[in-house]
């Protein structure tokens, strides 16, 4: 079984990390700084639930060195998937599977824009993670968790199988892998969970706890929840009715200082995932006439940010 991880920030060097450190020939596609780090000290996962240095099999930023892949897990920010998709295509063979494990609604989408989707799961993950310095992922919160299924929810037995076999790796690698019964569902969930508080919470600059606490920022994160619901809703995604007060409650449970990803990016003048999140819904929006004036406001108040981040 071969292993490629493209991408080997948080996301990518902590499950990438655990594969390897089980034994599973990894490749980690990497770049920079980070690349020559892991090339001549290993891959150091300072992690609550343990602290490891793995070699993986090879760290490379060039796709040409990398052996056909049995699975490969896409673990970029959400604007890098269509890019990578294209370029693994040489590596894949006819079972390969390929998951994404980005937060944002249609990561899925994209690969399949660009590969056959016969390889393509959908996934997603669950952990607070980070690069802290070149060569080092500091793994500072969540029990680490990788939830991925099929697509087509009547995939062939083959899938099934295969979905299996990453499962089985995923649980010898020390981390929790769960096979979805409706992956699109779980990924709706998360989208509306992480784009509630991200944008919002890139914009006020406050905690997930200060914006419960105010009444007015609660209101529109739950107003900008309504929004998303829809959208999936117009897609045709099967959320439940109650979804919006489920993330609601899940969001109010959070602890009181944290902030996502995106926010901290957003507020660090990185590139972050505001086009993913709120751009998307906002163009999801034009496109299926459903009224989304939560997040286009959002979207206009930090678009000046975000293009100022992008030209660094
Ligand atoms: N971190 C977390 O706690 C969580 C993150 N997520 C989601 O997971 C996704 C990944 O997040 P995260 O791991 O934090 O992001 P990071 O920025 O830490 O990692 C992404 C890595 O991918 C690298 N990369 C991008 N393109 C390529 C390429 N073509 N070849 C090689 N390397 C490449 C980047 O390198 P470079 O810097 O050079 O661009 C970077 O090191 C996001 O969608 C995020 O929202 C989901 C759950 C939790
Ligand atoms: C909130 C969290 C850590 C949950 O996994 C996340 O997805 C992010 O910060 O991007």
């Amino acid at each position: 079984m071969h292993i490629v991880i493209i991408g080997v920030g948080g996301v990518g060097g902590y499950f990438g990390g655990k594969m390897a450190d089980s034994g599973q020939k990894v490749t980690l596609v990497a770049r920079g700084k980070h690349l020559n780090a892991i090339q001549n000290h290993g891959l150091k996962v300072k992690s609550i639930s343990g602290n490891f240095i793995t070699h993986p099999f090879l760290a490379t930023d060039d796709i040409r060195k990398v052996d056909k892949a049995d699975l490969v897990l896409i673990c970029t920010k959400s604007w890098q998937v269509k890019e990578v998709a294209t370029l693994i295509r040489p590596i894949l063979k006819e079972h390969s599977v390929v998951i994404p494990l980005q937060n944002g609604a249609n990561n899925a989408e994209k690969i399949c824009s660009v590969l056959d989707k016969k390889h393509v799961l959908g996934g997603l993950c669950k952990i607070y993670s980070k690069i802290e310095a070149p060569g080092i992922i500091s793994h500072f919160g969540h029990p680490p968790e990788v939830i991925f299924g099929a697509l087509d929810m009547h995939c062939s037995q083959d899938v099934v199988e295969r979905i299996k076999k990453v499962k089985e790796i995923f649980d010898e690698a020390g981390f929790k892998g769960t096979i979805s019964k409706n992956i699109t569902v779980d990924i709706w969930n998360k989208f509306m969970f992480i784009a509630v508080v991200s944008g919002l919470g890139g914009l006020t600059r406050a905690t997930i706890g200060e914006m419960c606490k105010n009444e007015e920022l609660y209101t529109m994160m739950e107003q900008s929840a309504h929004e998303i619901y829809k959208i999936g809703m117009a897609r045709v995604v099967a959320l439940e009715e109650d979804t919006v007060a489920k993330v609601m409650q899940f969001i109010r449970n959070q602890p009181y200082v944290s902030t996502a990803s995106t926010q901290r990016d957003l507020m660090e003048g990185q590139p972050s995932e505001l086009d993913n999140f709120n751009g998307f819904i906002v163009r999801e929006g034009k496109r299926l006439n459903v009224p989304t004036p939560v997040h286009a406001f959002i979207y206009a108040c930090l678009q000046p940010m975000e293009a100022k981040a992008r030209k660094k």
